[in-house]
């Protein structure tokens, strides 16, 4: 068969190919520049590595949802999985600690007993970038720091640390009173396909890395929104004022609340998380557009530009709830492929297992703060309000945080701690 060219991209040097033209931070502004000049798909290669990238809607839908059966194994990531994680991993914080491993939730200012993942989980997400850790780019490296311990000093730490934080949290007695996945593999193991304790406690672990740092970095841009948005969280509140009044919105009011759902699609829209996205890769050559994917190509979709898709969402840049609603402020129905409207959760059969999960924590959260406190700027020494920049970002790997920036929450209802503390009882 006649062989078709890669999609076009960035000249590269001999064998490291464009390593060099990779910055080491927000990697994916690298992405949205060289879509500018390549179209929406496009390749570059790191010493061999064939990197796919796609910016719009169509290309990853038709790749990685329509023929998901070629394109869903994930890259070999040699630092995370074999090093780290020893192939343990199989794939907000109070929430995940709750339904994953049982505990109590977690006290907004007291002590948080999950701390010690989150210097793990930043390692682990720094590896996920597309050259991210040096093994996985010189890959001839990793029979040598197999062989001396001493190279694997960090990443043996790492595993045994947080082995035995896992068994902890996955053994230590639980509040019976709700289901939590650590209950259900108890006792279950066999069912479940689970070797043994070890096994069980990487299930809820890997899931609670996946759930915390993606959630909670969803909830700084919501507050960012709020901050530079204002309006938007005007219109919010003015529905809850009359859905719930001056009790705690809950999920049996979500019918009435299209406001909040349209926020939340905005929020993971105009702000997706995993902005870089999680890479897959082709498990055969694949023509598409008369180019070839080969196999074994890495193929990154871009949910920061994917999001940003002219064709779906005009205007992306801006935060702007109503672009899903209609006349009657209900929710539009999404447009074809767009996942409803969900595209920051991936693709295919790789596409986010906590999807549901991350959705109704985000409800849940941003209608209770919108309808607990006013959202104001913070101010500085000279007494001047100072707003956060939508465009200063906190690289953190896989996932991108806006730049420290602060806020004050004044409270908006009477006897705040009490009603909410009435409703959890419910
Ligand atoms: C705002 C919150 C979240 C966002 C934006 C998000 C986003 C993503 C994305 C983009 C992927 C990769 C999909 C792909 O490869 O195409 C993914 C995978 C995954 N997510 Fe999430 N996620 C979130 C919350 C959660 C939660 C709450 C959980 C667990 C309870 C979770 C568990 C996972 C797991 C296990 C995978 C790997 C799936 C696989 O490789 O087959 N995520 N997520």
């Amino acid at each position: 068969a006649p062989t078709r060219p890669l999609p076009p991209g960035p000249r590269g040097l001999p064998f490291v190919g464009n390593l060099f033209q990779l910055p080491s931070k927000l990697m994916w502004f690298q992405m949205v520049e060289w879509s500018k000049e390549y179209g929406p798909m496009f390749s570059y290669t790191i010493l061999g590595q064939t990197v796919i990238v796609l910016t719009r809607v169509k290309e990853a839908t038709d790749l990685l949802d329509r023929m998901s059966a070629k394109t869903s194994d994930r890259p070999r990531m040699i630092k995370l999985s074999e090093h780290m994680c020893r192939r343990m991993e199989f794939a907000s914080s109070s929430i995940a600690w709750r339904s994953l491993f049982g505990h109590e939730t977690i006290p907004l200012l007291g002590f948080d007993p999950t701390k010690p993942i989150e210097e793990f989980s930043a390692e682990i997400f720094r590896c996920v970038v597309p050259g991210g850790s040096i093994v996985d780019v010189f890959r001839f490296l990793n029979p040598i720091i197999l062989r001396f311990k001493y190279f694997r000093r960090y990443s043996d730490r790492c595993y045994q640390t947080i082995t035995a934080f896992f068994l902890k949290a996955y053994s230590d007695p639980q509040v019976d009173t709700v289901p939590s996945l650590s209950s259900k593999l108890k006792g279950n193991k066999e069912r479940f396909g689970m070797k043994d304790d070890i096994d069980c406690s990487w299930v809820g672990g890997t899931l609670f890395i996946a759930a915390q740092d993606t959630t909670a970095t969803s909830l700084r841009w919501f507050f960012v929104a709020m901050l530079l948005y204002p309006e938007t969280a005007l219109a919010a509140r003015a529905q809850l004022a009359s859905v719930v009044g001056d009790r705690p919105p809950s999920f049996s009011d979500s019918e009435r609340l299209p406001q909040i759902d349209a926020l939340v699609k905005e929020l993971l829209r105009w702000r997706p998380a995993a902005a870089g996205g999680i890479p897959h890769m082709a498990n055969e050559d694949i023509i598409y557009k008369n180019y070839l994917i080969p196999k074994g190509a890495i193929i990154s979709p871009v949910a920061w530009s994917i999001c940003r898709d002219p064709s779906l969402y005009p205007n992306g840049d801006t935060f702007d709830p109503s672009r899903f609603l209609d006349e009657m402020g209900n929710i539009k129905r999404p447009a074809q492929h767009s996942h409803d409207d969900y595209l920051a959760f991936g693709h295919g059969r790789r596409i986010c297992v906590g999807k549901n999960l991350a959705i109704n924590t985000l409800w849940i959260t941003i209608a209770t703060l919108l309808w607990a406190f006013d959202f104001q700027l913070s101010v500085d020494e000279h007494g001047q309000e100072v707003a956060p920049d939508p465009m200063a970002f906190w690289d953190n790997g896989a996932t991108v945080w806006p730049a420290k920036f602060g806020a004050r929450l004044v409270p908006r209802v009477e006897d705040l701690r009490e009603k909410l503390k009435a409703s959890m009882g419910k």
